[in-house]
């Protein structure tokens, strides 16, 4: 049983004397069912009552194995002895914060501020692991080391490091492995898996257990220790992941600790992963220090075995869910830890430099105490409310991690965040020893995408057996798989889903996996650039000094001949000492002045980082670069990421050290999203200028990812069109590209020429977005029909069709996401249009709900493009056809951000559609305005 509730009112710890002696407890009120149930007090024994000091009233708290008394016809809970007390169980804490927390709470707060630079004992670190999970396997040592040596063979090189000797390394610390595994493999049957994914609802904890056996968790350390125990921070870290062995419960299968009980009152959560007895959690954990292999007998003294077991108690469990508490009570407060919270000593810290500089720097109370001077205090200003926004972004991805076991396999499906009641067709082995699973084809759209981190899992992505998984192959989508069958008159196979594991799976569903990647990410750039950005840097993002520009550079230079706002572009991107910022419309030739500016930059002799927030616009700037004549670049991205024809260019980690870095440092032009710019491997590099492109859809983390590594940097984008992608309603929608755009004028241009849009197309846009600055490029774009395209007669449109920019009411209903009338509507639309003599691929249909563009994709005629507004962002169509759905009112997020809007119009070209119910459209004056000029 557990009782769970928002907290209501915290008393006062008081001592009170009972039949054991003098006794400490914590009275707490509670108020059921997220706060809406009537309040119950809930009594907290020892060990919990240091709660007072960190729970707040509005916090959610669970207890776990609570005693009930009836009091005055009241229903009172206590703490028993096996209780457990989470605060906001739905805040997932990573297993290794709780270990560094237990070390020092600054060390916590240290670790996710700054980013781990390359260096060799993380990468050594990271191949032993590696080759750990391989001999687990059951793949050859040798092969296995001379396979990850490989793989990391940029990084290797990037540090000074031969492949000899680094194979060296990683053997002699695998040696410890090896003979661990053989000791095992004698005498009793042994039972082991590899490294696996673990989130916990209960206990609000998630991470990755190197490796389970025989229940009990196995963790992996490259370093020495001489004691007989484990190191404490590491028994802290094998606890966490006993937990979540437990509440998994099909691990935990050595002898227990005591079990918790039976049903379930009014104000229970009731977890379906407890069998009747409870959670049983495994009583042992195991260390496995591999440098101990390493040390000679006769130098060191002390315990050289690399295996350490410990006992974990009902007592320890506890106390790492009380420093888990700690940890969550403090992100969820916002507070800054200062190391009094613990008992650490600062002098044996190899932290104590960084934590004092930090500390001095943000002004920060801080035990080790603080060096230098504080930075000014609107930077510190900016840092606690971006860091704030992060916080709440976070909270986000939490929240999609509890939809994991909160939502029914139907409803993620629905979501599309799920493939579910996939058909398993078998598994094998590869040579490398990971797995690759297989299910038959489904004709189901979700997020899910060829090359994607995805849970997979035997039916539910925490409750049953689930691991993580690289997709590899989806099938082909329903209307890929239509054509196929159109084409040769058969039904033609789906196609089967291929991903790989570490361990095997019965594949029979994926769901999204919900990474705070991007998150942690945003932390340590904003970080970046406070604390170690140039002051010159600084000046111009804080507002302190307008960008400066060096005219002398491009006296009396044309860069661009038949454009001058093109023109203009560039130069003040070759003239900047700091920043340009490069507003692009729709078709106004963003990519081509991008490219321009890049080649002139380069020829000027400087070495560029190219970068946008999609694969897909780097690899179209890239087009545009090479179509100018440019191919010196090196492409940074995965394989799947990178399209085809760009894929001569994309930059190979593996291979012979030297020979890696060497085509990364000879290259002109880097290119790589602003996601990679994030990786160890691009922070270790430096450039003159950085070009970021769809800067106005990137947070203002997300572009110092790439503009922080530069000396410049020109921001190409525009904030009319898709604003930054986050969950969360706060400062990070703002993107830099917009601030600095408002901010500086002086230092921006509008490129006003569009080659895309009649003029009649265009119109509104204009209007609406840019003060009617816009205009097309010339008579030939201006004018531009669809009588014009070959085979194609305006005369076959019906009459509701006959003008560039039309309006069709259908009079449907709005269902839910959806509006089937719509889209009979939408189908006939688009038919009359084919019928007139336009070819499919000349047709783009787009919908703002991805319900509705699924319901048109049925009846859509094979060959014409289906999609939400964001697919369609840089792309266009003769003809788009726009489905809006909403009838009575305009009711939903969708429809009050304008911007969407204006990204659908602009991508026809000659004929605009608009399909939808006039008296919706009619009830805000933008909408009305954009019905009056479609009729
Ligand atoms: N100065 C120019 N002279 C002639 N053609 C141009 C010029 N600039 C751009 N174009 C053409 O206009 C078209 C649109 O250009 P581009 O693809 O660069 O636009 P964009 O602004 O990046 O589009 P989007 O809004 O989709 O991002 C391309 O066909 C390009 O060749």
């Amino acid at each position: 049983m557990t009782v769970r509730g928002v907290v209501s009112e915290v008393g006062e710890p008081k001592t009170v004397s009972t039949r054991y002696g003098d006794r400490e407890l914590l009275e707490l009120s509670l108020r059921p069912d997220g706060g809406r149930g009537d309040p119950v007090t809930v009594t907290l024994w020892p060990k919990w009552t240091e709660l007072a000091e960190w729970i707040d009233p509005g916090m959610d708290l669970l207890v776990t194995d609570p005693e009930e008394e009836e009091w005055n016809g009241e229903t009172r809970y206590s703490t028993s002895k096996e209780s457990f007390v989470v605060v906001e169980p739905s805040y997932l804490v990573n297993v290794t914060d709780v270990r560094a927390w237990v070390q020092c709470p600054r060390m916590y707060y240290l670790g996710n501020l700054t980013a781990t630079p390359l260096n060799y004992p993380v990468v050594k670190g990271t191949l032993v692991h590696e080759v750990f999970g391989d001999l687990l396997r059951g793949r050859d040592l040798d092969e296995a080391i001379e396979d990850h040596v490989a793989d990391a063979g940029l990084e290797l090189g990037l540090l000074g490091r031969t492949a000899d000797e680094v194979a060296g390394d990683v053997r002699e610390n695998a040696r410890a492995v090896e003979n661990w595994l053989s000791q095992g493999a004698l005498g009793q049957e042994d039972d082991w898996r590899s490294e696996r994914t673990l989130i916990g609802e209960r206990f609000g904890l998630k991470g990755r257990a190197d490796a389970i056996r025989r229940g009990v968790p196995v963790e992996l350390k490259t370093g020495k220790n001489l004691k007989k125990e484990p190191r404490f921070q590491d028994k802290v870290q094998a606890a966490c992941y006993a937990l979540l062995l437990g509440e998994y419960g099909d691990e935990g299968r050595t002898t227990g600790v005591a079990a918790d009980g039976g049903e379930t009152t009014a104000a229970t959560e009731p977890s379906e992963s407890e069998s009747d007895d409870g959670p049983t959690y495994p009583d042992t954990g195991t260390l496995l220090y591999t440098k101990n292999s390493v040390l000679d007998r006769h130098e060191e003294t002390g315990d050289l075995s690399p295996a350490k077991d410990f006992t974990i108690g009902r007592g320890f469990l506890q106390y790492v869910v009380r420093q888990r508490n700690q940890i969550a009570a403090t992100a969820v407060r916002g507070d800054v830890p200062t190391g009094y919270e613990s008992g650490a000593k600062c002098e044996y810290c190899f932290e104590q430099d960084t934590c004092m500089v930090v500390a001095g720097r943000l002004d920060e109370e801080s035990k080790a105490g603080q060096i230098g001077t504080p930075v000014p205090e609107e930077e510190r200003e900016y840092l606690r409310e971006t860091f704030a926004a992060i916080e709440e972004e976070r909270r986000s991805v939490h929240r999609e991690y509890a939809k994991l076991w909160e939502q029914t396999a139907e409803e993620r499906a629905d979501d599309d965040r799920a493939l579910i009641d996939l058909e398993p067709l078998g598994q094998h082995q590869r040579e490398d020893g990971r797995w690759e699973l297989r299910a038959k084809g489904t004709d189901a759209v979700s997020k899910i995408r060829e090359g994607d981190v995805v849970l997979a899992s035997d039916g539910h992505p925490t409750r049953g057996v689930a691991e993580l998984a690289r997709v590899v192959e989806l099938g082909r989508s329903s209307a890929e798989q239509r054509s196929a069958e159109t084409s040769t008159g058969e039904r033609s196979d789906p196609g089967d889903i291929v991903v790989t594991t570490d361990e095997p799976v019965d594949l029979r569903r994926l769901d999204v996996y919900p990474s705070e990647f991007t998150v942690d990410r945003m932390l340590t750039t904003v970080h970046d650039a406070v604390l170690k950005g140039s002051q010159d840097r600084k000046d111009v993002l804080f507002g302190r000094r307008d960008p400066a520009f060096d005219e002398s550079r491009a006296a009396g230079e044309t860069f661009i001949d038949n454009n001058a706002a093109q023109d203009e572009a560039v130069r003040l991107a070759v003239t900047a000492e700091d920043c340009t910022i490069v507003q692009g419309p729709p078709g106004t030739g963003k990519t081509y002045t991008l490219a321009r500016t890049v080649r002139e930059l380069v020829d000027r002799g400087e070495r560029v980082l190219l970068s946008a927030f999609t694969n897909r616009a780097v690899d179209n700037a890239l087009e545009a670069l090479v179509d100018q004549g440019h191919d010196d670049i090196v492409r940074v991205g995965t394989e799947s990421g990178v399209r085809d024809d760009m894929l001569r260019f994309r930059l190979s980690k593996r291979g012979d050290p030297d020979e890696r870095v060497a085509e990364l440092n000879g290259a002109s032009v880097v290119a790589a999203t602003t996601a990679s710019c994030g990786s160890r491997i691009v922070q270790s590099l430096d450039f003159d200028t950085a070009v970021v492109d769809e800067a106005g859809q990137l947070t203002e983390p997300g572009t110092l990812a790439a503009v922080n590594l530069a000396d410049r940097f020109v921001l190409v984008g525009d904030h009319q069109q898709l604003p930054p992608v986050v969950r969360s309603e706060n400062e990070l929608s703002q993107s830099l590209f917009q601030r600095l755009i408002e901010e500086y004028p002086d230092a921006s241009v509008l490129l006003d020429r569009q080659y895309r849009m009649s003029q009649r197309i265009q119109w509104f846009s204009s209007q609406e977005f840019y003060d009617g600055q816009l205009r097309p490029a010339g008579p030939d774009v201006a004018g531009r029909r669809l009588d014009d395209l070959p085979g194609v007669s305006e005369d076959a449109l019906p009459p509701e069709l006959a003008n560039p920019v039309s309006f069709v009411d259908p009079s449907g209903h709005r269902e839910g996401n959806t509006n089937p009338v719509e889209a009979d509507r939408v189908r006939e639309v688009v038919q009359s249009y084919l019928d007139a003599g336009l070819a499919p691929d000349d047709v783009g249909v787009i919908a703002p709900f991805r319900a509705q563009v699924s319901e048109i994709q049925r009846r859509a005629p094979e060959g014409v493009a289906v999609d939400t507004v964001d697919r369609f962002q840089g792309s266009d169509k003769e003809v788009i056809v726009l489905s809006t759905v909403a009838t009575g009112d305009l009711d939903g997020p969708i429809f009050e951000d304008h911007r969407r809007m204006n990204v659908a119009l602009t991508r026809a070209k000659r004929g605009l559609c608009l399909v939808g119910d006039e008296r919706a459209l009619s009830s805000e004056p933008f909408y009305g305005r954009l019905l009056e000029w479609a009729r």
